[in-house]
């Protein structure tokens, strides 16, 4: 699909996870979010391991694997993707490094 964005695929989670278990994956990992987060994780070091090994063919399949694991877990928790893409949005408005130091501050 040309221009294919998060949103879509939050959508098609959105989707999915109303399916029945034995027709989709997407809704047996809804209907478990701890094993949803728990294959989360994996994939995340999956992707950790990828960049360590600078494979980057590797690094585009885990990464896709942790968006996607990631949209099931928020789906799973109610946290929908537009608050994740408020709270970046709101960190635009200074430096990670900036922010860093603000919290030692405190
Ligand atoms: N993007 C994805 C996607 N990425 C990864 N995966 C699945 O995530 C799993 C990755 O886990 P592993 O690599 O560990 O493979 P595995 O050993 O089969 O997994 P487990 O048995 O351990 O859970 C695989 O089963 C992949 O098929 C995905 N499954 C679904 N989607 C999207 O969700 C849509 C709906 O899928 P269903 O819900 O299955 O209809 C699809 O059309 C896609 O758009």
């Amino acid at each position: 699909m040309p221009g294919f964005t998060l949103a879509d695929l939050a959508a098609i989670v959105a989707a999915r996870a109303d399916a029945p278990p034995s027709e989709s994956y997407t809704a047996r990992l809804v209907a478990d979010p701890a094993r949803a987060a728990k294959k989360l994780g994996e994939e995340a070091v999956e992707a950790v391991i990828a960049a360590i090994q600078d494979d980057a063919e590797a690094l585009k399949a885990e990464a896709a694997d942790v968006l996607y694991h990631l949209l099931v877990v928020l789906h799973a928790r109610g946290v929908p993707l537009q608050d994740v893409l408020d709270e970046l949005d709101r960190r635009t408005a200074q430096s990670g490094l900036a922010e860093k130091a603000s919290r030692s501050e405190r």
